[in-house]
């Protein structure tokens, strides 16, 4: 086995990313050391109980010493906090970096508490479930999947490499962009397909309780593909869209505005621009399987809570 990348990771914050990195860490040997740290008494004894990592810490500034690698896994809404507690702990050379599904506020928020001898390299695995905490985290997360790096200008070459290693190590594919490109792509790969899948359950669940009961009752996979996306962490997704809210209102508008031509197109009995559009998306999602990228397979998702079980 090679030497590891890394000889200790800090990993702050033990949900389902953080403890998927702790999985992955200890299988593909990225680490001689995994230091973990959480907010909460609770969820590090469930931490230290399922054995994720080699010390336990309530204190942030205790774990980030003398780490080469610290990781945030925290809501992004509390990165410039963790940040600021952590930034004196912070070992020279060290590289620090986060998982964040925003990056410009991220980064806005971390970096001016950052000191000039570390190193700053954001990143943010595409890769999850609607699942969260330490119970929730596999190893198999990361695999076939891509990370995007987005370094400031001027980040040390050798630090970008090593990070993008370490992701590989996971099963990633890297991809390095600038923070707002990210953003504005996330926006609508992402944050706008969770509002409205967030959206349309919440309506669902606003019906007359006769209905509703026929929603749960009649739901087939198209509708349950929602409620799954719906029931993502409440946490995590706040401050997803408080801090990406420009590109998400951005994309929001452009959806909006097309939504409403499909509504034209109903009313005045309009097949054909209904037919070009299902038939323009066919392709899209075809597209997407044969470049391999619906690597939702079934078992192994469903094993995870990627998929709701089977129905009875
Ligand atoms: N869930 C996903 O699908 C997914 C995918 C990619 C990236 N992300 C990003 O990863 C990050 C973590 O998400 P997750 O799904 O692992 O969430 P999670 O809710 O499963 O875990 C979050 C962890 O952070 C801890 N925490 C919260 N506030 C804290 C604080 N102030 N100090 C220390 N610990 C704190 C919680 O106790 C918990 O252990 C988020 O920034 C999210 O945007 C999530
Ligand atoms: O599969 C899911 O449950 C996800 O929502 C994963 C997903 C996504 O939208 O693709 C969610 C948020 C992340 O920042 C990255 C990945």
């Amino acid at each position: 086995m090679s030497e590891p990348l890394f000889d200790r990771v800090a990993l702050i914050g033990i949900g389902l990313i953080g403890s998927s990195l702790a999985h992955n860490i200890r299988a593909h040997g990225l680490a001689r050391h995994i230091a973990i740290t959480t907010r909460r008494a609770e969820t590090l004894k469930r931490a230290e109980e399922l054995k994720l990592g080699d010390s336990y810490h309530l204190d942030a500034a205790e774990a980030v010493r003398g780490a080469d690698l610290v990781i945030l896994c925290v809501p992004v809404g509390s990165c410039g906090a963790v940040t600021k507690e952590i930034a004196g702990a912070l070992e020279p050379g060290a590289i620090v970096t986060d998982v964040g599904s925003v990056k410009g506020a991220v980064v806005q928020q971390m970096r001016p508490h950052l000191p000039e001898t570390v190193h700053f390299v954001p990143a943010h695995p595409i890769a999850g479930t609607e699942q969260s905490g330490p119970d929730a985290g596999f190893r198999e997360l990361f695999e076939n999947r891509w990370c995007i790096l987005t370094p400031p200008d001027g980040t040390d070459a050798e630090a970008i490499d090593r990070l993008k290693r370490f992701w590989e190590g996971c099963g990633s594919t890297v991809e390095i962009m600038t923070p707002d490109h990210h953003d504005l792509v996330l926006a609508i790969v992402s944050h706008v397909p969770h509002l409205i899948a967030y959206n349309i359950v919440g309506t669902a669940a606003d019906l007359e309780t006769v209905t509703q009961q026929e929603v749960v009752k009649f739901s087939a996979s198209g509708f349950r593909d929602f409620t799954r996306i719906a029931a993502s962490d409440p946490t995590m997704w706040r401050d997803v869209f408080l801090s990406n809210r420009e590109a998400v209102l951005e994309m929001l508008a452009r959806f909006s505005e097309d939504l409403a031509s499909l509504q034209r197109a109903i009313r005045w009995g309009d097949g054909d621009t209904l037919f070009e559009l299902f038939t323009r998306t066919r392709a899209i999602r075809r597209g997407i399987i044969e470049a391999g990228q619906d690597t939702a397979e079934p078992d192994f998702g469903r094993e995870h809570g990627r998929h709701e079980p089977e129905r009875k």
